[in-house]
């Protein structure tokens, strides 16, 4: 079996996407999927994503991390997606699209990706930390020493800690820097810091502003791999209009021979 395939990167979270319009791979190959984002053995990648037909939208994203499991939303992977879609033909610089999280709109405006995410109802803020969802789960956490935090070994120790269960979540941690704030992400599922995770960024922006530490509705995020920027508006019961914005690549394409 020959499947082709594109990789794409936002800011470094990677990841395979495939065309499975006309159904060229099977959902649910765990094993497949987990084969193809071995970054020793196979492609390598974050995540694979397949776009699919949708019946009244211009497409369906599917998400698998890297572990091979479907999971919850991703932002990286969605500015992806589209970027995708338009190298595909399925759309021009606007879209409107389905995720497991539910419809997304996004337009390239520049060069960079404008996804919007879903609204953001409940921030929940503990002494040393905040959790919210936006599309994904997330910890958010203030450190005093970020390049030089062992995110891989305090994010695996929260993500299987006792505060998140089974389920688990995505830990990110966050400090302020001369002109913004830096960031570094743990991602469930990828079970590794990733050089960028969009949900993560989106729930770093509302945790600062949440927390009364800006009052602009536009936050840049320093990430490993690059530069986000995450607009939103504040309403009294949560956040909504909220925008992940980044640059999102093809970095190259061929054959999966299985
Ligand atoms: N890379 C992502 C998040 C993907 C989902 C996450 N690993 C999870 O299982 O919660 C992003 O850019 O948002």
């Amino acid at each position: 079996m020959s499947i082709p395939f594109y990789k794409y990167q936002g800011t470094g979270n990677d990841f395979v996407m495939i065309d499975n319009r006309q159904h060229i791979f099977s959902n649910n190959d765990t094993k497949l999927v987990k084969a193809i984002c071995n970054r020793k053995f196979g492609i390598g990648a974050d995540g694979l994503i397949l776009l699919e037909n949708h019946t009244t939208l211009d497409f369906t994203m599917v998400y698998y991390n890297a572990d091979g499991n479907p999971s919850s939303m991703c932002g990286n992977g969605g500015r992806c997606i589209v970027a995708f879609a338009k190298e595909l033909g399925v759309i021009a610089d606007k879209t409107t699209f389905e995720a497991v999280d539910g419809v997304h709109e996004a337009f390239i405006e520049e060069g960079l990706v404008h996804l919007k995410m879903q609204d953001v109802a409940e921030i929940k803020e503990f002494d040393d930390h905040l959790f919210l969802d936006t599309g994904s789960p997330h910890h958010v956490q203030w450190v005093s020493d970020i390049d030089v935090f062992d995110v891989k070994k305090e994010g695996a120790a929260l993500r299987y800690g006792s505060l998140y269960g089974k389920a688990g979540s995505n830990i990110n941690f966050v400090e302020a820097i001369d002109n913004g704030y830096r960031m570094r992400t743990y991602e469930r599922g990828v079970e590794d810091e990733t050089l960028s995770c969009g949900t993560g960024a989106t729930a770093v922006a509302l945790a600062i502003h949440k927390q009364n530490k800006v009052s602009i509705n536009s936050i840049p995020l320093q990430v490993e791999g690059g530069q986000l920027q995450v607009m939103f508006e504040p309403q009294e019961d949560g956040y909504k209009n909220i925008f992940l914005i980044g640059p999102a690549e093809k970095v190259f394409e061929g054959v999966w021979n299985v």
